[in-house]
């Protein structure tokens, strides 16, 4: 498939090499485009046997098919290292994503290389953002992740709406760059947390809209609503900024996800509202779903801040069997939100003026 053609301003340093670690549907498609986008690009399977046959067939047939990988695009096994990289991305789903951060200085990851994770989830055992266990391990001017609505497939032959974020400006900026330079929108942001929290939120809603519409698509819209409303909360307490949830990374990806007829995490509902158990629904997916894990850890997360979050834990039940179908339909249709505080209205200035004559007067008197 052809890149999407737009004139663009072309990133500074383009000999930099960036390796890709996890070449699932959506590590495959951003080494396509960093390769595009003028990267010296690796990207690294989990087994030497994988690597070889996507080299054999210069194709990802298992995940992202049909998508032909540009002959820049080196391919190797995770076992090559990682001593030459000038980025890491971690194309790896947020189950398994702590052990891989913690392999990475084994890997021969370099002390100033930065690491960008590409994660719509959050990482066990607390609920921790990806960036947020990066940043412990490599301090926070190294760390960035991606968000925005990116389907795979679509944004390789068509483009996406996707984010940039990290505390340092110029890693989103060189990012961004990169990604625009290959032919795809990329906002930056200075709000890493913000930006996965935002992925989270949108990929429970996504779930909890799946496992709803078919007893109502009001009570879809509330379940969806409820749930980001109740992330929004505990990403201001971790000093998150609302434009996140609102724009691309929230919102936009919300849109995206609910209305794809392939979202995993959609299809996760649905499957849970047909009576599959969530353990039996990754294997019928047969890819990542963010949710099923992520779901209860977000629940415990917000129940540790004292979040009023009854629709997440609603959500982490019905996962997990313990809410059957029908209790959540009705939780979901009865949560009434906490009420809004409302500021002590304030006089005007002659309303204040009249009220101090008044007083002066009963003194007076
Ligand atoms: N797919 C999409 O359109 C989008 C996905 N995302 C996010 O990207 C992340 C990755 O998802 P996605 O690519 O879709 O998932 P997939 O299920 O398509 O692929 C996951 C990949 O990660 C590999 N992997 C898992 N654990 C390891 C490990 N320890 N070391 C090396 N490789 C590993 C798997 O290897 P193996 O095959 O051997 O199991 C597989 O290749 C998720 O957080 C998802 O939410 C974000 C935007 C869009
Ligand atoms: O994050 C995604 C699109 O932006 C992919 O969503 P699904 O994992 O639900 O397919």
């Amino acid at each position: 498939m052809p890149p999407p053609s737009r004139q663009l301003q072309l990133p500074p340093q383009l000999s930099r090499r960036a390796v890709v670690v996890g070449a699932g549907s959506f590590g495959t498609a951003v080494a396509v485009l960093l390769a595009r986008g003028g990267l010296r690009t690796t990207l690294q399977t989990r087994t030497p046997e994988q690597a070889e046959r996507l080299l054999a067939a210069r194709e990802n047939t298992a995940y992202l098919p049909g998508v032909e990988l540009p002959s820049t695009l080196r391919i190797e096994g995770i076992d090559a290292g990682l001593s030459r990289a000038d980025y890491v991305f971690l194309g790896v789903p947020s189950v398994g994503l702590r052990e891989v951060i913690a392999a990475l200085p084994e890997r021969g990851l370099r002390k100033k290389t930065p690491v960008i994770s590409l994660a719509k989830g959050l990482v066990a055992p607390e609920g921790t953002p990806p960036t947020l266990v990066l940043r412990e391990q490599f301090g926070e001017q190294r760390v960035a992740c991606i968000g925005g609505p990116s389907h795979a497939q679509e944004m390789v032959s068509a483009g996406a709406g996707l984010v940039a974020a990290s505390a340092n400006e110029d890693l989103a900026h060189t990012i961004a760059q990169v990604f625009i330079r290959a032919g795809v929108v990329c906002e930056e942001s200075n709000d890493p947390v913000g930006v996965e929290l935002s992925g989270a939120a949108k990929n429970a809603a996504a779930l909890a809209a799946g496992a709803t519409q078919a007893q109502g698509l009001n009570a879809a819209g509330a379940a969806a609503g409820h749930i980001f409303a109740e992330v929004w909360r505990f990403a201001a307490e971790l000093g998150a900024r609302p434009e996140s949830m609102v724009g691309l990374a929230g919102t936009g990806d919300l849109v995206a996800t609910v209305l794809a007829p392939g979202s995993r995490n959609r299809r996760a509902g649905e499957l849970l509202a047909a009576g599959v158990a969530g353990a039996d629904i990754p294997a019928q997916v047969g890819q990542a779903v963010e949710s099923l894990e992520t779901v209860p850890l977000l629940a415990r997360a917000l129940q540790r801040a004292h979040v009023e979050a009854p629709v997440t834990s609603g959500l982490a039940r019905l996962i997990s069997g313990d809410l059957p179908l029908d209790d959540w339909v009705a939780l979901v249709r009865t949560t009434v939100p906490p009420r809004a505080r409302w500021r002590e209205r304030r006089a005007g200035f002659w309303a204040r003026m009249r009220e101090r004559f008044r007083r002066e007067q009963v003194i007076q008197e």
